[in-house]
């Protein structure tokens, strides 16, 4: 075993180490670079296209285009006429904003320049920037990583701003907006914060217990914040994967006998024909997937082959071992049950009985084709009492009829009713967890912590360096990795040398 200042050594030099390698506490600096150009808006003839320029020679691209040495007001859209630098033609009359660095999206000196979004004064407009010295077209998401470099975002921000831009529904939206805005990174940062706390009272400990007179106990108390923070992670982890969800769509699947109109109702949900419908039985074979939007939440719903047991053909007999995966793995399920058959439909039974569960949502299809007084009522019972009997549970169902639009308003609600209960957030003070990233570095904290725990009565040097590790993979998530702050924590904490 190692004595106290073997051990003290020993960890000085370890913590000599980390900090040399990621100690970053000065202020962001920034670097000089290369000026930056291009279309910010969207490709292809519009009412109105934005250049962005960032970088050291702004100021005078904007100078350049308008013909002009005077100083921009910051943060004004001035109307202006632009003209090519070299030949002094016009190239067009627009708006241009001036943004002074550091207040600006990059960080650096950026302006942008409003002007008309035809082809011909893009182009143009884009090529005379070309011509002043420094200048280049700037690489696919060079703003936003300049932007980060110079510290105006953290990597969770860059991370909601990309999912801002590719979100398709309203509640992609407000969940990339909000983690854009910082609600993700400011989460982890707090648990950081509370991890380097409660650590701080153990270095010390270490460092200063001798001298110092500190209790114990102290280390018992840190111990208990650092338990209690560890649930609070573990608890955030076990979001059911609602946060991804919402950022790919929950998964639908739409499963049931051959030609019991799986496909009819994919086509109708999707408002367009995305799969083949026909009386033949056994047409769908692969999963044909369709992305929607239903009440604000993505969804991708899976038309699957019909489950039948008398096929001897090979291509229809994966696609159904792939629409049993499918059912498997969903968040939402719908088994269609084609209520017109008479007679005989003990196939449609038995596999109803296989594979429904409570989350199913029996959807009865073809209600068109029923005689409601004379024998489906009855028959709906019979099924709906024998899942009672054999499964346990009364069964949601809905009735509808593709071919005829009946009740499609009524699956859509529930639906969302269900997709609201699938996202709905327990602790409303933890954000969505929206990437598998930032359960790696969390599963990473949890684990050290353990170890933090384990070795926390016996070795308070090895559970302190578990705990550094901790603080680290959680810091690895917005890149603030600065173990430095530790000892910030020390100092005004514990006021020690008063
Ligand atoms: N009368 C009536 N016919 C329907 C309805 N829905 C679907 N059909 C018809 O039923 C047949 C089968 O429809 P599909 O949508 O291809 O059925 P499926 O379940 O995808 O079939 P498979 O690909 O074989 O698994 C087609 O002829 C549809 O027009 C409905 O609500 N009423």
């Amino acid at each position: 075993m190692l004595n106290r200042s073997n051990k003290l050594i020993q960890f000085k030099r370890f913590y000599s180490t980390t900090t040399a390698t990621i100690n970053n506490n000065d202020p962001p600096k920034l670097i000089k670079k290369d000026t930056i150009y291009s279309l910010s808006s969207g490709v292809g003839k519009s009412g109105v296209a934005v250049i962005r320029v960032s970088g050291p020679q702004s100021k005078n691209v904007l100078q350049s285009l308008i013909n002009k040495e005077k100083e921009p007001k910051d943060r004004l859209a001035t109307l202006g006429t632009f003209y090519h630098p070299t030949t002094k033609e016009p190239l067009d009359k627009g708006i241009y904003i001036w943004f002074s660095n550091p207040n600006s999206f990059t960080g650096e000196d950026v302006v942008e320049f409003h002007i008309h979004g035809g082809r011909a004064v893009i182009h143009d407009t884009l090529e005379a920037i070309s011509t002043i010295p420094g200048t280049r077209s700037s690489q696919p998401g060079e703003f936003t990583k300049r932007s980060f470099d110079n510290g105006k975002l953290d990597l969770t921000q860059v991370e909601g701003l990309s999912d801002l831009l590719d979100a398709q529904t309203q509640h992609q939206r407000k969940i990339a907006l909000d983690q854009m805005q910082g609600s993700i990174g400011k989460f982890y940062h707090t648990l950081r914060n509370d991890l380097i706390r409660a650590s701080a009272y153990m270095e010390a400990f270490i460092d200063f217990g001798d001298d110092a007179e500190l209790e114990p106990e102290i280390v018992e108390q840190s111990k208990q914040k650092i338990l209690a923070i560890k649930e609070k992670i573990i608890q955030h982890l076990n979001d059911g994967r609602r946060g991804e969800r919402l950022r790919d769509g929950a998964q639908i699947a739409i499963v049931g006998p051959p030609n019991a109109g799986k496909s009819s109702l994919l086509n109708l949900l999707a408002k367009r024909k995305a799969s083949i419908v026909s009386p033949i039985p056994g047409t769908t074979r692969d999963i044909v997937e369709v992305v929607l939007d239903i009440g604000g939440y993505p969804v991708v719903v899976g038309d699957t082959a019909g489950i039948r047991h008398s096929t001897l053909d090979l291509i229809e007999k994966e696609g159904i071992e792939m629409a049993k995966e499918r059912f498997k793995q969903s968040d939402i399920k719908l088994f269609l049950y084609d209520c017109s058959i008479h007679g005989d439909d003990a196939d449609s039974m038995d596999l109803l009985l296989n594979i429904i569960d409570k989350n199913t949502i029996l959807v009865f299809n073809k209600v068109d084709l029923v005689d409601k007084k004379l024998n489906w009522d009855s028959k709906r019972k019979e099924i709906l009492d024998t899942i009672y009997q054999r499964k346990g549970f009364h069964s949601n169902y809905i009735e509808i009829s593709c071919l005829e639009n009946i009740g499609i308003q009524n699956l859509l609600l529930h639906l969302e009713n269900n997709l609201k209960q699938l996202f709905e957030i327990d602790d409303k003070e933890a954000p969505l967890l929206t990437r598998v990233r930032y359960k790696e570095h969390l599963n990473d904290c949890v684990e050290s912590l353990n170890r933090y725990i384990y070795y926390c009565d016996s070795d308070i040097v090895l559970a302190s360096e578990e705990l550094r590790s901790a603080i680290k993979s959680i810091g690895e998530i917005t890149f603030s990795v600065n173990i430095d702050d530790l000892l910030d924590v020390i100092f005004k904490d514990f006021c020690i040398g008063k």
